[in-house]
């Protein structure tokens, strides 16, 4: 599917330099899946499944042209998200484009539980500053900035980071007292962490969409302290499978505070976490579902790879991958 948009506006903020027209970039973002089991809002893992970015600076106006997955449903004028976040990178790299070519060939499944809407955010900046950079090589942006102005657009920071570093991350947000507001400023951070070199991931992806809102309204405000302290358990564990002992993956990907919780609103997913456990395979949720994120250092049984297509699934091998790049 393609669709195409051509608008004469794009929104101009106090400026600094004004990149000359020509100037092309290509950049490939990876997909991701958050919280992996037990590090809700917390643990990411950067796919090797990517969106591509082609962006040139042009003298005026913008066009944008979008190929494969969303096409029919995105909005193709200036609200278009991976719009929005080059106009933001290239402001905060302190330059600006008269006018934009935009391209987006996009494989990543919208709202499965990939990261999607955290791709295309970290694919518009990491574009934006890469073209900063073509005028100027101190004017792109640095991860951590790419982390923090890709974390406002969606507010979390396990999918973004995880497609801004690569690999898994552990990131937290916390609120800045010091910026002068009266309302707090949220800081987003995180840190890599080098995967074990046998990980690899088997996403299954039903056809049904799931709104993130939606199974995030399911959570409840307070939970146990016991189901806190399991997760914590969990939670830390998995930074030890992930890293240098997969062996751990089936109890270190265990949850009591989202999964349970969002289960009425994904039964399928629910079904399939369930069935690849009891076979030994790391499962959990991927982000808010309702894609099924498997982990491990095998690839998952025949017969069970033919039970989840006959009932629906796409079921894919993916690497971790690393972070968002040039083509
Ligand atoms: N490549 C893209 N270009 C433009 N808009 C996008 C793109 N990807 C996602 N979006 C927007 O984000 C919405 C999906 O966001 P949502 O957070 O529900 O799901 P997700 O990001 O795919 O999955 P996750 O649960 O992992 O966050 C889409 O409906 C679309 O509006
Ligand atoms: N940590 C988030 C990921 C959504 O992309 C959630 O589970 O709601």
């Amino acid at each position: 599917m393609t669709a195409a948009h051509h608008d004469s506006s794009i929104r101009k903020p106090a400026m600094t330099e004004t990149l000359p027209s020509g100037i092309t970039v290509t950049v490939r973002v990876p997909a991701s899946s958050a919280n992996l089991g037990p590090g809700f809002d917390t643990l990411g893992l950067a796919l090797g499944m990517y969106d591509e970015i082609t962006v040139t600076t042009t003298e005026s106006g913008l066009n944008i042209e979008v190929v494969g997955e969303g096409a029919e449903d995105v909005p193709c004028n200036p609200s278009h998200l991976v719009v929005r976040a080059i106009e933001r990178g290239l402001e905060a790299a302190g330059v600006w484009a008269d006018g934009l070519d935009v391209v987006c060939r996009n494989v990543i499944p919208h709202s499965r539980g990939l990261g999607s809407s955290a791709s295309a955010a970290v694919g518009g900046l990491f574009a934006a500053s890469e073209l900063a950079r073509e005028l100027d090589p101190t004017h792109g942006l640095s991860d951590a900035q790419l982390v923090q102005l890709s974390s406002e657009f969606e507010g979390h920071p396990d999918n973004a980071a995880a497609s801004v570093l690569g690999g898994a991350v552990v990131s937290w947000s916390s609120n800045d007292e010091n910026t002068g507001e009266s309302a707090l400023a949220k800081v987003f951070r995180a840190v890599r962490l080098d995967t074990h070199p046998d990980l690899r991931a088997c996403v299954l992806v039903p056809t049904e969409r799931s709104s993130t809102a939606h199974t995030r309204g399911l959570l409840p405000h307070l939970v146990p302290h016991g189901d806190a302290a399991f997760n914590a358990s969990r939670s830390a564990l998995l930074v030890v499978a992930l890293t240098t002992n997969p062996e751990l993956l089936l109890p270190a990907t265990e949850d009591m505070l989202h999964q349970p919780h969002r289960a009425p609103a994904l039964p399928l997913t629910t079904r399939w976490v369930g069935r690849l456990r009891e076979r030994g395979i790391a499962a959990t949720v991927s982000g808010a579902g309702p894609t099924v994120l498997a982990l491990g250092t095998e690839t998952i049984p025949a017969d069970l790879r033919s039970e989840a297509e006959h009932d629906g699934l796409r079921v894919l091998d993916l690497a971790v991958s690393g972070g968002v790049h040039r083509a």
